[in-house]
């Protein structure tokens, strides 16, 4: 048998982080060498021999425990949300320092996420407008999502190099929020509801007709075989890696 590889969880007593250990440790070629929760101390990572750290915890800490990581030559697999633009520019400037070492930074570890926001990218330079509508659970911390931030970050990109001016919106009058949050030139609105896990749709609108690319978790297991991928390829992808779909083949 080759040997496993050593895999620590972070946020393991959380909703994200306790579906990790179970997957982790029913991974054959992996081994779950530490699962810890918050007031635990990173210094016993030290000893445990972990290759490769997920982290599923919180965005006030997320940053830390990935800048612990790479100092002591763990890779990092990150799924918690809030690594905004300086953030990730710390973390690149972290990896220069430390070559050979790999971070992956996936807003949505769901194989169907990423496709729908690359779907949603690549069809949104054909149509006049474009808004987001990300809906969770009512426990999340943060809003709009990672991925709704994500996407929106995709469909603008995607917009501007086609050339696409801005979605029409004669709104001059509106109670604050009601046109949601601007992510990047997008309409971002956030719902939560109780029954909720994950969901979004993109909705896209031309002249008579509306094209809608909607995604649902509607079970943490979806996320799972994200983060295996992840934790079994971030070795292989050297420096920070910012969405799943940078370990896929999606361009054909
Ligand atoms: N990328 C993806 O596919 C997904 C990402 N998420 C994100 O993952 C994060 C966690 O989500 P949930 O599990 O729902 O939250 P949660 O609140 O259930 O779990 C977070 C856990 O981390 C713990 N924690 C906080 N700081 C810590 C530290 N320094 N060391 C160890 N543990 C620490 C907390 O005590 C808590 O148990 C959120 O940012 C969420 O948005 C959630 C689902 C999917
Ligand atoms: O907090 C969550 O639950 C989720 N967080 C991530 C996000 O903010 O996009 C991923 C997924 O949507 C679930």
């Amino acid at each position: 048998m080759t040997e496993q590889l050593a895999v620590a969880v972070l946020g393991a007593g959380g909703r994200m982080g306790a579906e990790a250990v179970k997957a982790v440790d029913a991974a054959e070629d992996l081994k779950l060498v530490a699962a810890l929760g918050r007031g635990d101390s990173l210094d016993s990572l030290a000893g445990t021999g972990a290759q490769v750290v997920v982290d599923l915890t919180t965005p006030d800490s997320t940053e830390a425990n990935v800048r612990f990581a790479v100092e002591h030559g763990m890779h990092a697999v990150v799924g918690t949300t809030g690594w905004d633009e300086q953030k990730r520019r710390n973390l690149d400037a972290l990896l220069e320092a430390h070559p050979g070492t790999g971070v992956l930074i996936a807003p949505n570890f769901a194989l169907g996420s990423v496709l729908a926001s690359a779907f949603a990218a690549k069809a949104a330079r054909y149509f006049e407008s474009v808004e987001i509508i990300e809906l969770h659970h009512p426990d999340k911390v943060d809003a709009p999502s990672g991925t709704a931030v994500r996407t929106a970050q995709l469909v603008a990109a995607s917009r501007e190099e086609a050339g696409v001016s801005a979605s029409p919106d004669a709104t001059t009058k509106s109670l604050d929020g009601a046109r949601g949050a601007d992510v990047e030139g997008v309409r971002v609105h956030s719902v939560r509801l109780r029954g909720l896990v994950a969901h979004q749709e993109v909705l896209l609108g031309g002249p008579g007709e509306q094209l809608t690319i909607r995604h649902d978790s509607f079970d943490r297991a979806s996320f799972m075989p994200g983060v295996l991928l992840g934790v079994r390829a971030v070795a292989s992808h050297p420096g920070l890696t910012y969405g799943l779909d940078g370990y896929l083949d999606l361009n054909d």
